[in-house]
């Protein structure tokens, strides 16, 4: 099993491949999908790839006790957060309560978020803050519908929703934000975008954030692509020389599958 080794330098954008559970798996089925993950792979392989797990919130303490205990060398993170720090919000969990749980990361503005929850790109955009005041990555999630990529507005589409939820914040705090550009119609559809695709959007992303926070910014943060990525499509899709990982779905419910992709990622670079 892969451990905690100590702190490594890495040169240039160091892969990272984050599993978004969703509303998958019990805090017991959590524990089983961690540990054949972390069995799974094997020390250089984490040291080359960042590998995080984004469980459903009644999974995150056991991912976290586990991970402690076992100096796993596996990141995780929440799904979600309330622009709010504490009160008289049902259902919410705060940043402070995710940091309490030692998770490191929060994806923000997930589509399903930004579809069933309507969130717009103001909330998405205080969530973020709220991550960043937390000492939370944020993973921004952007990414056009079917009807927007048909029109060919897809890339001032996303670096728009990318404009509006870093509207703000300075160049230093941009360098820790990470992106991942998920085409909507390409999320658990089995539709997964070309690595044309992938490329042309989180290129566009790259270059907009250069023109917004200077390139030195702009080389420094991750793009991730998301959307049907599966062991037999990473190779590809990262190839792109912007593409930094991924964000992965349903693969990520899949030890085999996900150690796989985790595997290619490493290789990428
Ligand atoms: O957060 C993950 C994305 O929504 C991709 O999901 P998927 O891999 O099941 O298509």
């Amino acid at each position: 099993m892969a451990r905690t080794k100590s702190a490594k330098v890495y040169e240039g954008r160091r892969p990272l491949i984050a599993g978004n559970w969703k509303m998958n798996l019990t805090h017991l089925e959590a524990i089983g999908l961690v540990q054949k993950v972390a069995f799974g792979l094997k020390e250089p392989e984490l040291e080359a790839a960042e590998v995080v797990v984004v469980p459903p919130f009644t999974a995150i303490r056991s991912v976290q006790t586990l991970v402690q205990g076992d100096k796993i060398e596996i990141g995780f993170g929440g799904q979600d957060l309330s622009t709010a720090d504490s009160g008289a919000y049902t259902g919410e969990v705060s940043g402070a309560q995710l940091k309490a749980l030692a998770c490191t990361y929060v994806v923000v503005g997930h589509s399903e978020r930004r579809a069933m929850h309507a969130e717009t790109d103001e909330v998405v955009a205080a969530k973020v803050r709220k991550a960043l005041e937390h000492e939370l990555v944020p993973i921004l999630c952007v990414g056009e519908g079917l009807e927007v990529r048909k029109a060919g507005e897809h890339v001032p589409y996303t670096t728009a929703q990318v404009d509006a939820a870093l509207e703000g914040l300075d160049a230093a705090t941009v360098a820790g934000v990470v992106v991942a550009y998920e085409p909507v119609w390409a999320i658990g559809t089995g539709e997964v975008a070309t690595p044309e695709d992938a490329q042309e959007v989180c290129g566009a992303i790259r270059s907009r954030l250069a023109e917004r926070f200077g390139p030195e910014t702009a080389d420094v943060v991750r793009i991730l692509y998301g959307g049907s990525v599966k062991a037999g499509n990473t190779a590809g899709i990262l190839a792109g020389p912007d593409v930094d990982g991924a964000l992965v779905g349903g693969a990520s419910l899949d030890a085999d599958e996900f150690v796989s992709i985790c595997r290619s990622a490493a290789e990428s670079r």
